[in-house]
């Protein structure tokens, strides 16, 4: 995007000092100590002076010692957003959500783009998987939903989360990603296949966060202003389609700007190109549900294709860009347990678990008030809650700070549609190789596409020792024989075009020592 501004023309993304100073064309102001007194000219330089007597010195270089904050332990490189959530369809009988009523209806949001395995500085154009977290300021309170770009999740036994965050990300000797690790696991994970491939696939990077839709993965529970429940999932879908890179055009990007998905977004925002994505809802009722041959609350594989109906929700667009990264970006919470009246939320073990380890990490990362900063607070909130890290702006004042009172404190409500029981899925833990297969016969559409996973399989196998590799082969062989067979040849190219390099690496360095 070209983007007009006082210096001509030039990305907005490398112009935002210079249309900072387009708005103030003035000084802001004068500098202050974080104590309000002004910083003398002379204070901004230490040499040949007693530096002991600079209070500014010191309160600058404390601050600096203490500016970073954990980052977050998954998905920690990210960018975002704001925007809004419009209602476009009557989708009043499945869900009686305030958000979701009301054709024409706006909701402010706030999102957060990542990508799984960067650290903070990491590369856009890695091959994994890329989210959005969106946050919508609804008058019934923040209702978070958190997506991938793959509608298939990795496991469905919460307690795979650690190990499986180990052995895909640094080994702790090296401190480099290590394959061999990484196929052990999944060899005797094997229910991590699957999402796995899809990311293989040609999905595994898209051309950016704009050109992707994405999945909150859960099946969620909700009610309408009746108390009937229905089991749903949703489904965020780019208004500019799913476009990819090929790995060739990822790693040329990858090599000058690997903050290439973030530059996107932010110039596509300034130049009004606003992206959308278009909500949906697959929808199942609780009779049917009783009737599948198959678990619909298994986030490791999809619903089957004629066994639900989709309706269209409603429309989200990201028209605004961040103030302040830090603020924003890097102090935000999401958390998939905040849900508004309407959705009882995923009954399976998977989303249990993340109701305990979001908020447990977030209150680590950001302190126990996280969710009053300016980025997380709701529109509305009156709660018992008091002191506590980061300090609050007012501490609810001088409410009363206890319940029950009789001193006119917060009161509560009663939601007389919520169902009074929950629904408790009995899961397998069975490994199920049928979606995998599905994947790769039915859901890849070319037999080229299928030669690309092979090609992309067999690449993370390079290396890999020699006993994990066998067991590799056995594993990808029961989804598929010609998916065995074509990874073996790749694997097998792929080495002997390594030696061929080596050898002709060789013989140049020979030739050049004469
Ligand atoms: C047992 C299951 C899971 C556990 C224990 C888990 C844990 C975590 C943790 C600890 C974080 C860091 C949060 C923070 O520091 O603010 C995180 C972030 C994230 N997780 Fe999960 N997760 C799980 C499943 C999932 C699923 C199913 C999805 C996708 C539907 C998902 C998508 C994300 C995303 C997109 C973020 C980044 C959120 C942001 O932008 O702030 N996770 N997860």
């Amino acid at each position: 995007y070209r983007y007009e501004n006082e210096t001509g023309m030039g990305d907005a993304f490398s112009q935002q000092l210079p249309e900072f100073r387009q708005r103030h064309p003035r000084p802001i102001g004068v500098w202050t100590k974080l104590t309000g007194d002004p910083i003398d000219l002379r204070d901004t330089i230490t040499m040949n002076t007693d530096i002991f007597n600079n209070k500014h010195h010191f309160l600058v270089g404390a601050h600096l010692d203490r500016e970073r904050i954990p980052e977050r332990i998954v998905h920690a490189k990210g960018y975002g957003a704001f925007g809004y959530f419009e209602v476009t369809h009557d989708v009043s009988k499945y869900i009686k959500s305030d958000v979701f009523n009301g054709i024409g209806k706006r909701t402010p949001v706030a999102s957060r783009f990542s990508t799984a395995r960067q650290n903070l500085g990491g590369n856009d154009l890695s091959r994994e998987t890329k989210a959005i977290a969106i946050k919508l300021y609804t008058k019934e309170g923040n209702l978070d939903m958190i997506c991938f770009h793959i509608p298939v999740f990795l496991y469905k036994d919460p307690i795979e989360f650690p190990a499986f965050v180990r052995a895909f990300r640094r080994n702790p000797r090296t401190g480099i990603v290590d394959n061999t690790a990484r196929w052990d696991f999944l060899t005797q994970k094997p229910d991590f296949l699957h999402a796995n491939l899809w990311l293989q696939s040609d999905l595994g990077i898209p051309d950016g966060y704009r050109k992707s839709h994405y999945f909150p993965l859960h099946t969620y529970e909700i009610y309408n202003k009746h108390g009937e429940r229905f089991y749903v999932k949703f489904n965020y879908r780019a208004e500019l389609g799913m476009v990819n890179l090929t790995n060739a055009q990822a790693a040329a990007i990858g090599i000058s700007d690997p903050d290439y998905y973030n530059r996107d977004l932010y110039n596509a925002i300034a130049a009004k190109n606003y992206p959308a994505w278009r909500l949906e809802m697959d929808i199942l009722t609780k009779d049917e549900l009783s009737k599948l041959d198959y678990d619909p609350f298994d986030m490791t594989r999809l619903w089957k294709r004629g066994t639900y109906r989709t309706v269209p929700v409603g429309r989200l667009v990201l028209n605004g860009r961040v103030d302040n990264h830090f603020k924003d970006v890097e102090t935000s919470a999401y958390n998939p347990d905040n849900l508004v009246p309407g959705i009882t939320g995923p009954p399976d073990l998977v989303f249990k678990a993340r109701k305990i380890f979001y908020p447990d990490t977030q209150n680590y990362r950001l302190g126990v008030n996280h969710a009053n900063s300016r980025i997380n607070a709701p529109l509305y909130d009156r709660n018992y809650n008091r002191d506590g890290r980061p300090p609050l702006q007012d501490n609810m004042k001088d409410a009363p700070n206890y319940y029950p009172n009789s001193f006119s404190g917060p009161m509560t409500y009663v939601d007389e549609a919520r169902p009074t029981e929950r629904l408790i899925p009995l899961q397998r833990n069975a490994f199920d190789l049928q979606p995998v297969s599905e994947f790769y016969n039915e859901i890849i559409e070319s037999d080229d596409h299928r030669q690309r996973i092979a090609d992309n399989v067999a690449e993370s196998l390079v290396g890999v020792s020699p006993d994990i590799l066998k067991k590799a082969l056995r594993l990808l062989t029961l989804v598929d024989i010609d998916f065995g067979r074509r990874v073996r040849a790749s694997l097998k190219a792929q080495q002997l075009a390594s030696a061929e390099e080596i050898r002709s690496q060789l013989a140049q360095c020979i030739a050049s020592i004469g």
